[in-house]
């Protein structure tokens, strides 16, 4: 019995891997839970007290208090799959010690939404490439799906994408609980790059609330950032998909209109004027759009995709452009 437990390790500390943790242990399929964070003070509170002193912290933590490390080889040693979730401009630091040797052999699923700083890589590419690891072996956890609504047990919906949708199937088995429903989906190019871009139209979002837009001009921004996520994707990946599916439209939507995105609320503090540093330390929390919109220009440089939400972003958040001035002239674009 001991042995057919699947053992899954979530490295990261946040608020998503703390939702995680809830879904996984809420689920009853048999398995072993291992929990890596870089924080040995919250490591021990949570030891202590079942719950995470920093995020989420109404969730009762049901994982075995051995089972919590701040030794991520040793965690990754344990488990068979390894699930990523700290934000992608910490990825490198986190696993900073681990081979490819270390991930030979295993399942990794990527529950980040963000491209790799400097290398910019989504995850999917960057554990390709720099630790040789087969991509077939590599899955995608997205959404629709807030942290903060997996806490209250509100209903919501998953995608996990692999190349292997028969592998996809097996492992959603792992996160479906009675407020969980698992989609799946082969796409892993487009489900990582539209949770990527969705990120930096929600930044959008929020500084057009925070300039005087209204609901009807946010409604036309949505629906060009959808194009205009289609646009890239299927020039990066062009392969048949439905971009109404949630994976895509979904995480769009919520991200771009709930009222516990961190994006949206993000950008609408650079609309009312915080400097990024500011809006960041006030937040307390990682808007992975900021560190995307870098990449996504650099990245486009090679594709030449035409994506005049994502420009004004980066020109807002990178240029110093007035958000006032930029969506005025972004707005003569849309349609
Ligand atoms: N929150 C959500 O609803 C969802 C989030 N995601 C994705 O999950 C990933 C994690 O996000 P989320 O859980 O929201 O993050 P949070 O903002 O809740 O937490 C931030 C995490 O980043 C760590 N961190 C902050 N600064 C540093 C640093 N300088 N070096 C290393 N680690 C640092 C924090 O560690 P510490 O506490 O020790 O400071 C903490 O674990 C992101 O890619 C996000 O897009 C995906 C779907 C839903
Ligand atoms: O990816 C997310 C929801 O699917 C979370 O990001 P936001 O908090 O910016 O919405």
């Amino acid at each position: 019995m001991e042995q057919n437990k699947l053992k899954i390790a979530v490295i990261g500390g946040g608020s998503w891997a703390t939702a995680i943790i809830k879904m996984l242990t809420d689920n009853t399929a048999p398995k072993e839970v291992f929990w890596w964070m870089r924080n040995e003070e919250t490591l021990q509170h949570i030891r202590k007290f079942r719950h995470n002193p920093k995020y989420l912290s109404s969730i009762a933590i049901c994982v075995k208090p051995e089972n919590l490390s701040t030794q991520i080889k040793e965690v990754v040693e344990k488990a068979e799959v390894i699930l990523l979730n700290v934000p992608a401009a910490f990825l490198k630091n986190a696993l900073e010690g681990i081979t490819a040797a270390d991930f030979k052999g295993k399942k990794i699923i990527s529950a980040i939404k963000g491209i790799v700083p400097d290398e910019n890589q989504i995850v999917g590419d960057f554990i390709h490439q720099h630790y040789q690891f087969p991509l077939d072996q590599f899955l995608v956890l997205s959404g629709p799906c807030h942290a903060e609504e997996v806490a209250l047990e509100k209903l919501s919906y998953l995608t996990l994408a692999s190349q292997d949708k028969k592998l996809a199937a097996e492992l959603a088995c792992y996160f479906n609980t009675r407020y969980i429903k698992t989609n799946i989906s082969d796409d892993i190019y487009g489900t990582e790059y539209a949770a990527v871009l969705k990120n930096i139209y929600a930044i959008a979002s929020g500084i057009c609330h925070a300039v005087g837009y209204g609901d009807n001009f946010q409604a036309v921004l949505i629906s060009n950032a959808i194009r205009e996520i289609k646009r890239f994707v299927d020039a990066v990946h062009p392969i048949t998909r439905d971009i109404n599916e949630s994976a895509y439209l979904g995480d769009l939507l919520v991200t771009g209109y709930s009222q516990f995105s961190r994006n949206r609320t993000f950008g609408n503090m650079i609309g009312k004027g915080y400097t990024v540093n500011s809006a960041q330390l006030e937040m307390n929390m990682v808007a992975e759009g900021y560190y995307a919109s870098n990449c996504l220009h650099e990245v486009n440089k090679k594709y030449q995709v035409d994506m005049p939400i994502s420009k004004a972003v980066y020109a807002i958040l990178y240029q110093k452009r007035s958000p006032v001035t930029e969506m005025k002239q972004l707005a003569e674009q849309l349609s």
